[in-house]
Formats: C-alpha cells, sequence, structure tokens
C-alpha cells in the first residue's frame, strides 16, 4: 500500500553574516500571518529532499546562492490545525551573492536580541528559541 504523507513539510533557513546576525524577511501582504518576521524558505515539493527544496526556496526569495553541504539541521517546529505543518530550520553561515527581496518582501540582518523583539509567524517564533538554544 502507498503512505502518503498527510501532513506539509516547509523548510526555513536561519543564514548568519559574518557578524553572526540571521536574516530574516517579513511576510507579505495576501498571505497567511501577513506583516510578521520568519526565516526565509517554504514548501518542500513532491520528490525533493528538503535541503535542495531550501536551496530554491532561497534562491527564488531572495536571489542568492547556498551551498547545500553547508547547511545544519537546528531544530523544527509543528502546527496542527486545519493543515498540518511541520517546519525544519537549518543554519548556514554561507552564501554567493547579495540578498534582494525578489517577491517585493522587507528583509534585513537582525542580531539574536533583535528578532526576538520582532513580530514573527508562532512557528519562526519557537524555532529562534531553538537557534538561542543550540548556541549556548
Ligand atoms: N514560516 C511559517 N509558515 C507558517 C507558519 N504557520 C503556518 O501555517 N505557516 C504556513 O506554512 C507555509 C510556509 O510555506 P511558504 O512560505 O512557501 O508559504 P506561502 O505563503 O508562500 O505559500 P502558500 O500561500 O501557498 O501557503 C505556508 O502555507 C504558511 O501559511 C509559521 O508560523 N511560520
Amino acid at each position: 500500500m502507498t503512505k502518503i504523507p498527510t501532513w506539509i513539510p516547509v523548510v526555513a533557513l536561519a543564514l548568519f553574516d559574518a557578524d553572526g546576525r540571521i536574516l530574516m524577511q517579513q511576510r507579505i501582504a495576501g498571505k497567511h500571518h501577513q506583516g510578521c518576521w520568519e526565516f526565509p524558505g517554504g514548501k518542500v515539493e513532491i520528490g525533493e529532499i528538503p535541503r535542495l527544496a531550501l536551496v530554491r526556496e532561497i534562491s527564488e526569495e531572495l536571489a542568492i546562492d547556498i551551498d547545500p553541504t553547508l547547511l545544519d539541521p537546528c531544530g523544527f517546529a509543528e502546527e496542527t490545525g486545519k493543515r498540518d505543518i511541520v517546519l525544519f530550520l537549518y543554519t548556514s553561515r554561507q552564501h554567493c551573492g547579495e540578498p534582494r527581496g525578489l517577491d517585493g518582501q522587507e528583509w534585513g540582518w537582525f542580531t539574536p536580541s533583535e528578532a526576538y523583539s520582532l513580530a514573527m509567524a508562532p512557528m519562526d517564533r519557537v524555532l529562534l528559541g531553538q537557534i538561542d538554544g543550540a548556541r549556548r
């Protein structure tokens, strides 16, 4: 019997710059949690492995290239309800190119304490706490 997952896998990236700041972006109008800040990323497509989905999403959203071999799994968050979603977070300190918000979204580099003061999507806030935990 074929087993089909009934939940949506989503991947996200905490990209660090040389000063230890994290890149975050704002969800655009018309999206669920519009105006909230999030880690860039998106849904894993059928047949994709998570880290390659993340390479694709980051290129589509921010016009930068990341090396899939330099992505470190960091944590995950989950939401159940009308749709069940699991959001997997990776970290990286490497990217090529200058970020641009290709969807017209605001984005920026934030220290972890600056990031805490942003209005964040709920799962992204959970993930921010996991990054902090991983650094202790
Ligand atoms: N990053 C993030 N995504 C969330 C949260 N809660 C939640 O339901 N989601 C959903 O998880 C999915 C994230 O994938 P995405 O970034 O590619 O979403 P999207 O809005 O571009 O796509 P969509 O409009 O097709 O849903 C979206 O469907 C989003 O609504 C959350 O707390 N953080």
